[in-house]
């Protein structure tokens, strides 16, 4: 018997340490499934990454980290793109599909210099995200804050000019370094952000029988508690970065969202849970509640 042809699969990704390790997982995911699949990155050098200097709000929100590598599926160059979920605006591409979400890593957030406890209100603290911002400015007033972006590498070499920086700890554990974090925030001290932890592998909506062999590597309660999340973001109508973020998880079928929107100063901390088996219409309701019944959408219009 002839071994099966090898099915090449040409998945875009960023360059990025942590963005190869990702896509690696998802290769090696594949070939637990299938080891006749080969993967093959196709590197993708974004503007985002190319400008460390800019501040992310200003080269159009956050979704220029995925759309110059969803490009190179959109013309061919790739067939699949890998992505952190939370990189990916609420809204998809319309000629694309959210073929596979693995199953989900961490979704915490780790301070990486000191623990909460050692945070004192002169702290400094580095983080360029609104909403990690809002919820240490609200755990600790009075604390100062300046801007950090780059990879994890750069940020992870100027935390020491500061008292603590802010990090995914999934990026932690995916560099291999766990033991930088100084502590692992629990996510009733810091709501994590939409899809952290997960990945989300796209594939071309005419292209079924890619979506078809990434099918095999969907993860069913990942995409449960992601596609509520989301659900969140879009309510919000932000695909910046706000000072927003939305965690659920799900147990005996039904999802838990939740929920938070504060002010960057964090002056106003409003957090809401809501559960139902319908995980989007759980995070939809959080929403509504935060924007409407609890004046949250005046915080996000005086940013
Ligand atoms: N903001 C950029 C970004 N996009 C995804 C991750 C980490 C990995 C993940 O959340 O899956 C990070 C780094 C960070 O937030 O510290």
């Amino acid at each position: 018997m002839r071994p099966a042809e090898p099915l090449l699969i040409r998945a875009a990704t960023r360059g990025s340490p942590l963005a190869l390790w990702q896509t690696h997982h998802v290769a090696a995911l594949l070939r637990a499934v299938d080891p006749s699949i080969e993967v093959e990155p196709v590197v993708v050098t974004t503007t985002a990454d190319r400008r460390q200097d800019v501040p992310i709000a200003e080269m159009g929100g956050k979704g220029v980290f995925v759309k110059e590598v969803q490009a190179a599926v959109l013309d061919g160059r790739a067939d699949i793109a890998v992505h952190s979920a939370k990189d990916l605006p609420s809204a998809t591409h319309p000629d694309l599909v959210i073929s596979a979400i693995p199953e989900r890593g961490d979704p915490r957030d780790a301070l990486v210099g000191c623990t909460l406890a050692d945070l004192r209100p002169e702290s400094h603290v580095a983080t360029g995200s609104q909403r990690r911002q809002a919820q240490l400015a609200h755990l600790r007033p009075g604390m100062r804050f300046s801007h950090l972006r780059g990879s994890i590498a750069t940020r992870l070499d100027k935390a020491a000019g500061f008292d603590a920086i802010v990090v995914a700890n999934a990026a932690l554990d995916r560099l291999g370094i766990p033991e930088r974090a100084s502590e692992v925030l629990d996510v009733d001290v810091m709501i994590p952000q939409v899809g952290q932890g997960a990945l989300a592998v796209e594939s071309r909506l005419d292209a079924v029988d890619v979506s078809d062999v990434l099918a095999s590597i969907d993860h069913g309660p990942s995409r449960r508690v992601l596609e509520a999340e989301r659900a969140f973001l879009a309510e919000l109508g932000g695909d910046c970065d706000l000072p927003a973020g939305a965690h659920a998880t799900v147990s005996d079928d039904v999802v838990r969202v939740d929920a938070m929107i504060g002010s960057i100063d964090g002056m106003v901390l409003l957090r809401e849970r809501v559960e139902a088996r319908d995980g989007v219409a759980a995070a939809r309701s959080a929403a509504r509640r935060l924007l409407d019944d609890r004046g949250g959408a005046g915080l996000l219009d005086d940013r």
